[in-house]
């Protein structure tokens, strides 16, 4: 049985997963830390990361980036490997995750979904045969109107997977509302629509001349990243120190 503690059980997600390990028999919540508890839960809920004393396997984090740089610290502490799900870091805050992961297994993905860890390997295959024939990439994501951070995480992901095989030089744009000149080809462009309850869609589009392909990946409900958040907590437990990611996962 993989004990898991819940970081941020409160929350959408962290109660989804609740929810969906109700009936698993491999794996169950301990604890849950959440500084928001009303006591519905049927484990411990504690309000910090450090005040938290029960014993577990692993931790599934899905918080703000704000609440990342404790959990790092105590996962290294007490060698509890760690499930970063959370969005939104910063530079700093990845570059402390690689440094954790000197210490203990961490497996950081922005998305847990089959399909859009799927589509990191599409789009690299697709970018190294679009970008010598001159063909512009824009990425376009949408998600619901409770969203912290803009863009995505996934959207970054996204667009990682591109750059990282493209000549040097490329550059996310985000913004071209400040500018009056053409697209430089050179740029990757993010772009971020918020509304409703949307789970998440994100968009690929490779412009060339007089052709246009699209790779779309629409998320129906927040279940398709608990289910894989859950997957990784079952691999990622007994793991030795290392960096993770959702390619380790699936396979
Ligand atoms: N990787 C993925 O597949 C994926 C999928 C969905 C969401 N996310 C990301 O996960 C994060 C959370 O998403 P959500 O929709 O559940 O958000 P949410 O706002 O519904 O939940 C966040 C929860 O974290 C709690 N929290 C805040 N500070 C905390 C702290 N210091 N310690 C413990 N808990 C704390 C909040 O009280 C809240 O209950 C976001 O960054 C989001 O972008 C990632
Ligand atoms: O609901 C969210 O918030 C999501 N965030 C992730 C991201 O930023 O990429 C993944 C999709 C859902």
């Amino acid at each position: 049985m993989t004990r898991i503690i819940m970081h941020g059980c409160n929350g959408k997600m962290g109660q989804m997963i609740t929810n969906l390990l109700e009936g698993d028999e491999n794996a169950q919540i301990v604890a849950g830390v959440d500084p928001f508890d009303d006591g519905h839960n049927k484990y411990p809920v504690f309000p910090s990361i450090d005040s938290c004393v029960v014993k577990a396997d692993v931790i599934i984090d899905f918080t703000s980036a704000k609440a990342v740089d404790k959990l790092l610290e105590f996962s290294a502490k007490n060698q509890v490997p760690v499930v970063v799900c959370t969005t939104g870091l910063s530079d700093e805050q990845i570059e402390r995750i690689n440094e954790t992961s000197k210490q203990v297994a961490v497996l950081k993905s922005a998305n847990m979904s089959l399909g859009i860890n799927t589509l990191f390997k599409l789009l690299a295959q697709a970018a190294k045969v679009f970008n010598p024939a001159g063909f512009d990439v824009e990425i376009v994501e949408k998600h619901h109107n409770q969203k912290l951070d803009a863009p995505s995480g996934t959207a970054l992901a996204l667009a990682d997977s591109i750059k990282d095989v493209l000549p040097d030089g490329y550059y996310y744009k985000y913004d071209r509302s400040q500018e009056r000149r053409k697209r430089d080809p050179k740029e990757i462009g993010i772009s971020a629509v918020r509304g409703g309850t949307i789970v998440g869609e994100h968009e690929v589009i490779f412009a060339g001349e007089d052709e246009v392909i699209e790779f779309k990946h629409t998320a129906y409900s927040k279940a398709v990243f608990a289910k894989g958040a859950i997957e990784a907590a079952k691999f990622l437990a007994g793991k030795p120190a290392g960096m993770y990611d959702m390619s380790d996962v699936i396979g």
